[in-house]
């Protein structure tokens, strides 16, 4: 890693229901993030976290489906804005969530510095719902859809209208729970999908070793969003949306560790963590392990 890191917290909490993933950044840093990286020999900068107010409702909205939308796409424009000054420094931007709606800031902020950003979304749920598809209304589980283009003019529009990411330069990895609108979505659109079953059927290290050389053809950036409901919950079981069968604790590092290798990554963010559901910060720890590995910590 040759840029500095620019760590920002994004304590997004209003895209989802539960209370305390606006505690994401700090229970990160408590697991001691800053340690783990002094100890990779890592240059870096923790800018604190964005200012978010996170003042909304459990209420849809009647006409667009949606929770708190005018809040949740404020709090994402703040993030934009504070990701384009992260990578004007020159740093590499690691962006401590919040829900996972804070894709859509982050990589609208990053739209601009690259010709064609791929993006790596490690997650259980593939986040690509609309207002129309959604089972509940929560815009966390619609934010791929919006980097995507698609869903509410308001979220597809931070830093300019429309797509900022392309369906081709999308892999999801650790998909487990998908929505029916969601499922017509990947066919559709053609995102590169790794199933449980898929990760099952081939191995986490030819599933990274397809991702790695599908998206290195064709972008000139790839943005991690790993979500941490991603990994089984035995791992990770304070995030508000966990679904059992996921990669262990052991695939996911090592999924992290071949993209350490590739050094394929231009940016990353790590979502969901809630320590109000967590269980003596354990959750945190495992993102702490994961973002360690990310930036090259190896067993020897
Ligand atoms: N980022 C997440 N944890 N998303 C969960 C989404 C769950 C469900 N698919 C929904 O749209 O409501
Ligand atoms: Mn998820
Ligand atoms: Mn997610």
């Amino acid at each position: 890693m040759k840029n500095r890191i620019g760590i920002v917290g994004a304590p997004i909490t209003i895209a989802q229901p539960n209370y305390g993933v606006d505690l994401g950044p700090n229970a990160i840093r408590y697991a001691g993030l800053h340690k783990r990286l002094d100890g990779l020999n890592v240059n870096f900068k923790d800018y604190g976290n964005i200012d978010i107010e996170n003042v909304g409702t459990n209420e849809k909205d009647s006409k667009t489906n949606l929770k708190n939308l005018k809040e949740v796409v404020n709090g994402n424009q703040k993030i934009a804005d504070e990701i384009k000054v992260i990578k004007s420094r020159g740093d590499f931007p690691l962006i401590l969530g919040g829900d996972h709606s804070i894709a859509i800031g982050t990589i609208s902020g990053l739209y601009n510095h690259y010709k064609d950003l791929g993006v790596i979304w490690f997650d259980a749920h593939a986040d690509l719902n609309t207002g129309e598809t959604s089972p509940s209304g929560n815009i966390h589980g619609m934010s791929l859809a919006a980097s995507l283009g698609e869903g509410h003019k308001d979220l597809t529009s931070i830093n300019g209208e429309g797509p900022k990411v392309r369906p081709e330069h999308t892999v999801i990895i650790g998909a487990r729970s998908i929505d029916e609108g969601e499922r017509e979505f990947i066919k559709e659109r053609g995102i590169q999908v790794y199933t449980m079953r898929d990760i099952e059927k081939l191995g986490m290290d030819t599933v990274m070793k397809e991702a790695i050389d599908y998206l290195s053809n064709r972008v000139d950036g790839v943005h991690l969003s790993l979500d941490v409901d991603g990994i089984d919950p035995l791992h990770t079981p304070g995030t508000g949306t966990p679904v059992v069968g996921g990669p262990s604790y052991r695939e996911t590092f090592h999924a992290m560790s071949a993209l350490y290798d590739s050094q394929i990554l231009t940016s990353v963010e790590v979502v969901e963590v809630n320590p109000l559901l967590d269980n003596k910060n354990k959750t945190a720890e495992v993102a702490a392990d994961m973002i360690a590995a990310v930036f090259g910590e190896k067993y020897i």
